[in-house]
């Protein structure tokens, strides 16, 4: 099956989330931050990115559902400081959404000018992405701002979304607006779209293009059998991952190279493009404490579904440590005890990479076995 208006409107959805996201970070106040229950930041921009792209797959696939990080409780209370928030929110969705239509965006299913959505629509299209997720049916993803952290420190986030399908990853496309095109060179041109749909290879965009303006790079992760040579990918933030154990793990593959922390799923596009020293990367995400069903913090599917995509498509393979594939079929998380953290390299190194995880492991006194 071809998923080419998906695709579409997915790339549509997340440069649009971009912009917005890009001019509320120039314009961001500080009482338009919250913080979530579980003590995670959010900002008109998560808010006003999930409005905006859920309304517009609802617009272009009405029976689809959608599982989307933010949900609009916050928004909807009575109070001024709610008010202001989503008057914010509801000004900056639309201006995103009514913006006129780019080289290659498809008339028919994109809202456009002269269709702004009243307050209600938006918060509803919020509260869209609460579905609970499961195995079977077509069912959108979305993460508007992936790395909330790095999008406050000016540093890197995404817009994520992809399309799962009876629990596979169809379409996935990730937005970068901070990431350079070429990470070697951090004073060059940032902002990068990847994107890929399952069996059609995976691809980077300059965000200030379309794939019908200027061609997409067709992306891959280098070969390599050598894992000395690989670069590790992991989270900027010391408490989303492990840093220790991922050092362990990259001295047992003899690796020199410094690790690449880097906040959000665009560290899966550097994977995917081949960033490092050539070699090849590793994206490496283990729990901070416990593992399996102690661990410190349960994955959600929004954190990886894209990404993972992009990796297999990019000539990868992604699995928890134990080499299990991941499972976007359990609900909103990659479920309780039913995932041991993520890693990601090219096909020629993974077996050797859970080798070594198994080793830091054992050396850490924690066994791959389910309890
Ligand atoms: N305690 C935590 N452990 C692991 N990941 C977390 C934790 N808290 C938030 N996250 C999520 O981890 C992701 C950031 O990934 P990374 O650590 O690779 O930069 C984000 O999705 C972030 O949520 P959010 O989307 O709200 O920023
Ligand atoms: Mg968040
Ligand atoms: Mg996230
Ligand atoms: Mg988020």
């Amino acid at each position: 099956m071809s998923y080419s208006k998906e695709k579409e409107l997915a790339i549509s959805a997340v440069r649009r989330a971009c912009g917005l996201t890009s001019s509320v970070f120039n314009r961001l106040v500080q009482n338009e931050k919250l913080v979530k229950g579980d003590k995670s930041p959010v900002t008109v921009g998560d808010f006003s990115a999930q409005a905006l792209i859920s309304a517009m797959i609802h617009h272009a696939f009405p029976s689809d559902v959608i599982v989307g990080e933010e949900d609009a409780a916050d928004l909807r209370l009575d109070t001024s400081e709610s008010t202001s928030l989503r008057e914010r929110i509801v000004a900056l969705a639309n201006e995103a959404l009514t913006q006129p239509l780019v080289d290659g965006e498809t008339a028919e299913w994109e809202i456009g000018p002269g269709k702004e959505q009243t307050s209600a629509e938006l918060l509803d299209a919020i509260d869209r992405g609460n579905y609970e997720g499961g195995r079977t049916g077509r069912m959108w993803c979305i993460d508007p701002i992936d790395g909330t952290k790095g999008f406050l420190r000016a540093d890197q986030y995404a817009v994520c979304l992809a399309l799962i399908v009876d629990s596979i990853v169809q379409v996935g496309v990730i937005g970068c607006p901070n990431l350079p095109l070429d990470l070697s060179n951090p004073s060059g041109e940032r902002g990068c779209i990847f994107f890929a749909v399952r069996g059609e290879g995976a691809f980077q965009i300059p965000i200030t293009s379309s794939p019908s303006i200027s061609p997409p790079t067709k992306i891959q992760i280098p070969l390599t059998s050598d894992t000395s040579k690989l670069t590790f990918l992991e989270s900027f933030e010391s408490a989303h991952a492990s840093h220790s154990t991922a050092s362990a793990i990259a001295s047992l593959l003899g690796v020199t190279n410094p690790p690449i922390r880097m906040d959000s799923q665009a560290k899966y596009g550097c994977l995917a493009r081949g960033d490092g020293n050539g070699g090849g990367g590793v994206y490496m995400r283990l729990p901070v404490s416990g593992l399996g069903p102690t661990a410190s913090y349960i994955e959600k599917i929004w954190d990886h579904a894209p990404g993972s995509l992009l990796v297999e498509e990019a000539g990868g393979i992604i699995s928890d440590a134990r080499g299990h594939p991941l499972d976007f079929g359990l609900g909103r998380t990659l479920g309780k005890g039913e995932n041991w953290g993520v890693i990601a390299t090219g096909k020629d190194v993974h077996a050797k990479v859970l080798e070594a995880v198994k080793k830091a492991f054992e050396s850490e006194g924690k066994t791959l076995a389910k309890a």
